[in-house]
């Protein structure tokens, strides 16, 4: 299911004197299938954006159109279920919205909700379970009773389990350590690859951005500033570095690498090995030490 933005803008209570503009001219295709990632600075309007993708906000002008809907100030649509049901929303901390007394009944609540019987909603629970990494014995027991990772884990398949064409991911791993937020990253990355999911994250991690998205967007004071392939973004380091964002650190080491060498290697690494395999070719060549 595509989506686009057609010069959206967005203002946060509108007409009243607290009125604030969060994104204005804001073009944006997302074809389906596609692994974007939205990073910018806190404040630049990732979340705004964000929660246009499945009309949570619709927009003070513009239009969204999500698959065969329109979203426009004036146009509510018609059948928002559907739009919520095609695409799920993982926002920070989702575990704060578990209630159910077990994690089967708090997987099934949102199928159930849209109609799904309880039989179907049961087995696609079971199903989710075993992908995002939890034992089925987990089913049964309360939510309030696992780890911060578990809960969050519950709460992701929960979202799942509405079988939704694109997920968008709201800093899906704030808060979790490092082996807890790789685990989550590649998990989302699989069912990208294996449901061919459209994901649409946004991330204070360029790591994460450069290891998991076809594409990236950059936000700056509400608007896109620029957009590009990890390695067209991440080959003019100082651009980013001047709009005060982070780069990966194996761009890092590239870039500092470069300015030692006096001039550019062949290509921009996004690996630590690449990085290492262009040093070592650099080095074979003789005329460095
Ligand atoms: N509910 C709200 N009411 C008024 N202004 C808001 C509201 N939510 C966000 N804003 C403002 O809109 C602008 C964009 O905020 P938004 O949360 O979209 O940015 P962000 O890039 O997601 O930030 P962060 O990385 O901190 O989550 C900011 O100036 C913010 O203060």
């Amino acid at each position: 299911m595509d989506i686009s933005l057609k010069q959206v803008e967005y203002r946060y209570s509108l007409g009243t004197p607290f009125e604030k503009l969060a994104i204005k001219d804001i073009d944006l295709e997302i074809p389906s299938q596609m692994y974007l990632a939205v990073i910018g600075h806190t404040g630049s309007g990732k979340s705004t954006l964000l929660q246009h993708l499945n009309a949570l906000l619709r927009p003070t002008s513009g239009e969204v159109k999500i698959g065969d809907t329109t979203v426009t100030s004036n146009k509510k649509p018609k059948g928002l279920k559907p739009i919520r049901q095609k695409v799920g929303i993982v926002f920070q901390f989702p575990e704060h919205q578990l209630f159910e007394e077990t994690v089967l009944k708090d997987i099934c609540y949102g199928p159930m909700n849209f109609g799904v019987s309880q039989e179907e909603a049961e087995k696609r629970a079971l199903k989710l379970i075993k992908q995002v990494g939890l034992p089925e014995s987990i089913l049964e027991k309360s939510p309030f009773d696992l780890s911060g990772g578990q809960m969050r884990r519950v709460a992701i398949a929960g979202v799942l389990a509405l079988n939704p064409d694109v997920i968008v991911l709201d800093e899906p791993t704030a808060g979790l350590d490092p082996r807890g937020r790789k685990e989550i990253m590649d998990m989302f990355y699989q069912l990208h690859k294996e449901k061919e999911l459209t994901t649409i994250l946004v991330t204070h991690s360029m790591e994460d951005a450069a290891s998991y998205a076809d594409e990236l967007v950059i936000m700056q004071k509400g608007r896109i500033k620029g957009r590009g392939k990890p390695v067209e973004i991440f080959s003019k380091p100082e651009e980013l570095l001047e709009l005060g964002l982070d780069v990966p650190d194996v761009v890092r080491f590239q870039y500092k690498y470069e300015k030692q060498l006096g001039r550019p290697l062949s290509k921009t690494c996004l690996s630590i090995d690449e990085l290492a395999t262009e040093i070592m070719k650099e080095r074979e060549r003789g005329d460095v030490k």
